[in-house]
């Protein structure tokens, strides 16, 4: 093992938990390496070995879902940041809207600002922090069904239809997702948590329809946002790249607000989404980007192996 040192910390949204590493003071050589070691939930980054902040939705959990490589463009207006996501299985996502919300509130910590230009593997993303700094918004860009850009081995779109067991929509928020609505929310014991997600996700993050592999979603509409309020959705999401189920993913949520639109599931273009780690506020407009929404915090900070091996 290197006994080189790589400063990190560790922040979360909504339980979706990241190493963040500043790129330009870094000294990983190899990223997929660390990233596999430290998120690794039973043999990495331990929360106890550091000086905790906050009590976040993952604090007390070891690992993380994905190391954040940053690297901050100051002499631009809004600040800029370049954003790459490895995760635990040593891939790079192109894009993450949690991590995106982590970007924006490590930046404000720098910088102070509470603006920012995000640029990822999926485009430039606006994003801002609150005057408390405890939420961000992020640009989602546009959801698309379109078979070449989710990408799908056909040339139609897939929705609502069956594969390999479940009924899924597929659309791409930055990444490719499959979204299966179920009957009952999380307060129902024959709703959605009663599904065995780690089971019947897996042939479908994997289905030949699906050439670059997809993240997985189930979400139930609890409220359909005709009356008072916006539409309200539980949501669980197994993460490829992560291999497994994470307490929050941002591009499914956006992805299943776009799905439950396409199908007329729901009234209005606002919604909000209940992963397992909290809650997100969702707009997918007709036209335009859509928006992300919801709790960013710090958990500790420390340094790591750049070297794990
Ligand atoms: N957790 C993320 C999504 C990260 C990318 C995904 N696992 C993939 O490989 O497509 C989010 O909050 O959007």
């Amino acid at each position: 093992m290197s006994a080189h040192a790589v400063p990190f910390e560790k922040y979360h949204g909504t339980g979706n938990d990241f190493i963040v590493v500043d790129a330009d003071a870094e000294g990983v050589g190899d990223r997929a390496a660390f990233a596999r070691a430290h998120c690794d939930r039973e043999t990495g980054v331990d929360g106890s070995e550091f000086d905790a902040e906050g009590d976040g939705a993952s604090a007390g959990r070891r690992g993380a879902d994905g190391v954040l490589f940053l690297s901050v463009e100051e002499r631009f207006h809004p600040t800029r940041v370049v954003m790459t996501l490895v995760q635990p299985d040593g891939s790079t996502a192109t894009m993450c809207g949690n991590g995106a919300r982590v970007v924006a509130l490590w930046a404000h910590d720098r910088t102070g600002d509470r603006e920012f230009m995000i640029d990822t593997q999926a485009g430039t993303r606006r994003a801002s922090v609150t005057a408390d700094a405890t939420a961000a918004t992020i640009e989602m860009g546009e959801p698309t069904f379109d078979p070449a850009r989710v990408p799908l081995a056909r040339d139609t779109p897939l929705i609502d239809e069956p594969v390999e067991g479940l009924t899924v929509t597929a659309v791409n928020t930055g990444v490719p997702h499959a979204v299966a609505f179920v009957d009952g929310g999380r307060d129902d014991p024959d709703g959605i948590d009663a599904v065995d997600l780690d089971a019947v996700a897996p042939p479908v993050r994997h289905a030949d329809v699906f050439p670059d592999g997809a993240n997985v979603n189930l979400a139930a509409v609890v409220d359909d946002g005709s009356g008072d309020g916006p539409a309200v959705i539980d949501q669980r999401t197994f993460e490829r790249g992560v291999e497994g189920e994470t307490r929050s993913c941002g591009t499914g949520a956006v992805a299943v607000v776009a799905a439950a639109r396409r199908l007329g599931l729901i009234a209005g273009e606002s919604a909000v989404s209940r992963p397992p780690g909290g809650e997100l506020e969702i707009t997918v407009p007709d036209e335009g980007h859509a928006t992300l929404t919801g709790p960013v915090a710090r958990e500790f900070t420390g340094t790591l192996p750049a070297d794990p091996r």
